[in-house]
């Protein structure tokens, strides 16, 4: 036992002699400019994953260009890529420039050993079975559940109970607003993703979390936990972590399953929980395929594919049940971020939000005269203007904001843009050497030829496309090659029902001064002034309280943030009870 603490100290001691060797006897990249590392131990990466999402990467971008060295630990060197032809190569080189080892045993802790984690041959094959369910055809087949949930009148009540359940709430919430001083925060993200969870888990599995409405569901719980434990990490864990990633593979899979580290000790819960869950799904869904009651959720699909598929192409149970939370993973938080970075940027821009609104009506109406109540993926596709501002909202908002690559042998980048090195040197080529690290800057990527929010650059045929990279508008936002995001089809439907129900309900205004014109669901605009001081949030729902100056402008009193998911029939049922004979004289006095 006494050796015991000695091997704690050898294994850190062999680790640093072994990365300094390593840097000293391979292609070097010295020569590439980059900044100037904050210490000899840390190197730039508290500065890269410590700062605002892509700020580091902004700032090197501008004043070094396009391929950026960036120093790690213990002067060990990484490459921060933006160049489009860089980039195109690196997703196109099939698996010699793959997934960095460390990061996919991080996404097993996540997700399992699922498609998401999955290298080489396996990658391969889980990506073979998995496509059978993330088609155009699949993703079409989805719409109509993405506008029912996005639809937020009337969703919310659907059984007796849960109608009480509804009204409490909305009373209690009243109460509260009330209480504090006629304002209240909306925690938008928040509600977005438990929308987002509801919803994929209903593509995904035919399976109802009801995160909406129930804020104690231990799995909606669980996987939410997931993602902030892993950001903005401290100056030692990223020491830590650095070091770790250049352990033998076998060792960084030790680390992952059993270091006494929070956020993978939470993670490692979420995925028990989860595949509890997974496993009376996947038996669900394989019963019903056999008794040819098979369903078009994607596990369905999935378990269909699985099933046809020769024995050596074929996922085994394992493999299956980490394919759900890679779905769940992959495809909640993404979605539900970008539609927030959305709703954030529509009351930046109220112009646009006014040309979104317009088209949208022109749509309704067009859906409403053909005698549909439901927009269908058609209408969504023949909106250009709402496509151009998801398209500007992902090109801008790249929530996967960089992936991280390394070389599986020595490899020669070619760049876009040559490079003028250190010594004076252009080079239109870079040799990288074996176990390279390369972050792609997606949001650097994304950002070249473009540094303000302007959706017209879709409609006006301004935007660069002469290297082709992404999968979607050429952008990174869903990374590129054969392990781009299976679920982009799905994604931008699912982004574009929930940007399009929630424009014809919601009152989102940007506040000019003291006034603002916000669109009502009718169509009509109504001017709101306002009190001194007032703040209003954006997204939610406003109660507005005020004296009507003429045909379209209220003087308003007070509002009330009555956050984002309300059921508007609850509301109308209360006004008008409210309003009835026998409240309405005790409620308000003549003359407010
Ligand atoms: C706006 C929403 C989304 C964004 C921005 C996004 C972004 C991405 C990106 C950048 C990758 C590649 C990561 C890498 O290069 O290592 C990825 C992979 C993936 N995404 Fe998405 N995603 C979104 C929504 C979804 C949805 C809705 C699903 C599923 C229903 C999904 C499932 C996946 C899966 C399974 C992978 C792994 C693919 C592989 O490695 O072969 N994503 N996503």
């Amino acid at each position: 036992m006494e050796s015991f603490p000695q091997s704690i100290f050898a294994v850190p001691l062999i680790l640093i002699v072994y990365t300094i060797y390593r840097q000293w006897t391979r292609i070097s990249v010295a020569d590439v400019p980059g900044p100037e590392p904050e210490s000899f131990l840390l190197g730039c990466l508290p500065e890269m994953l410590q700062s605002q999402v892509a700020q580091a990467d902004f700032k090197w971008q501008a004043r070094f260009g396009h391929v950026v060295r960036v120093k790690g630990i213990l002067g060990s060197d990484r490459l921060l890529i933006s160049d489009p032809k860089a980039i195109q190569y690196i997703y196109n080189s099939g698996h010699n420039i793959r997934k960095q080892g460390f990061r996919s045993e991080l996404t097993r802790v996540i997700t399992g050993p699922g498609l998401a984690w999955a290298n080489n041959e396996i990658h391969r094959r889980q990506r073979k079975v998995n496509s059978a369910a993330f088609g155009t055809n699949e993703a079409r087949s989805y719409v109509p559940i993405f506008v029912a949930y996005a639809s937020v009148k009337g969703k919310l009540i659907t059984t007796p109970s849960s109608h009480h359940r509804h009204w409490d709430q909305l009373s209690t919430q009243w109460k509260e607003l009330l209480a504090i001083d006629m304002s209240a925060v909306v925690n938008t993200p928040r509600w977005f993703s438990r929308f987002f969870l509801d919803v994929i888990g209903e593509v995904a599995f035919d399976y109802q979390f009801s995160a909406t409405d129930d804020e104690d569901d231990p799995f909606a719980i669980a996987l939410s936990s997931v993602a902030p434990g892993l950001t903005i990490p401290s100056k030692l864990a990223i020491f830590i972590l650095a070091l770790v990633e250049f352990l033998p593979p076998k060792m960084i899979h030790l680390f992952m399953e059993y270091a006494p580290v929070k956020a993978l000790q939470n993670s490692r819960r979420v995925t028990r929980i989860a595949v509890g869950v997974a496993k009376d799904l996947v038996d669900e869904k394989a019963e019903a395929l056999i008794a040819g009651k098979g369903k078009r959720d994607i596990m369905s699909l999935l378990v269909k594919a699985n099933a046809s598929a020769n024995l050596r192409m074929n996922l085994s149970e394992t493999e299956m049940l980490a394919q759900m939370q890679t779905i769940m993973q992959a495809g909640h938080e993404t979605t539900a971020n970008t539609l927030s970075w959305t709703m954030f940027e529509l009351t930046q821009h109220p112009d646009v939000q006014s040309k979104l609104r317009a088209e949208i009506r022109v749509a309704e109406s067009a859906m409403h005269a053909r005698g549909a109540t439901e927009f269908t993926y058609v209408d969504f596709e023949a909106m250009p203007y709402t496509v151009a501002v998801m398209k500007e909202t992902l090109r801008f908002h790249p929530v996967a904001y960089s992936s991280v690559r390394e070389a599986a042998r020595d490899e020669v980048l070619p760049l876009s843009t040559p490079i003028v090195t250190k010594s004076g040197k252009t080079i239109t080529e870079l040799p990288i050497p074996k176990d390279m690290i390369l972050v792609i800057s997606n949001a650097g990527y994304n950002r070249l030829d473009a540094q303000v929010f302007n959706p017209e650059r879709w409609l006006n045929g301004t935007v660069q496309t002469t290297t082709s990279v992404g999968v979607y508008g050429n952008l990174m936002t869903f990374g590129s090659g054969h392990r781009a995001c299976i679920g982009w089809r799905i994604a931008v439907y699912e982004y574009q029902a929930f940007l399009v129900e929630l424009r014809k309900v919601t009152l989102v205004a940007q506040f000019m001064g003291s006034t603002a014109t916000v669109a009502a669901p009718d169509g009509e605009e109504v001017t709101v002034t306002l009190l001194p001081d007032t703040h209003m949030a954006p997204d939610a729902y406003y109660e507005v309280i005020g004296s009507v100056v003429n045909p379209t402008t209220i003087k308003m009193y007070q509002c009330i943030d009555m956050g984002t998911n309300l059921d508007m029939k609850l509301v109308d049922d209360t006004i008008k009870l409210m309003h009835d004979q026998r409240f309405y004289a005790k409620m308000f006095s003549p003359g407010d």
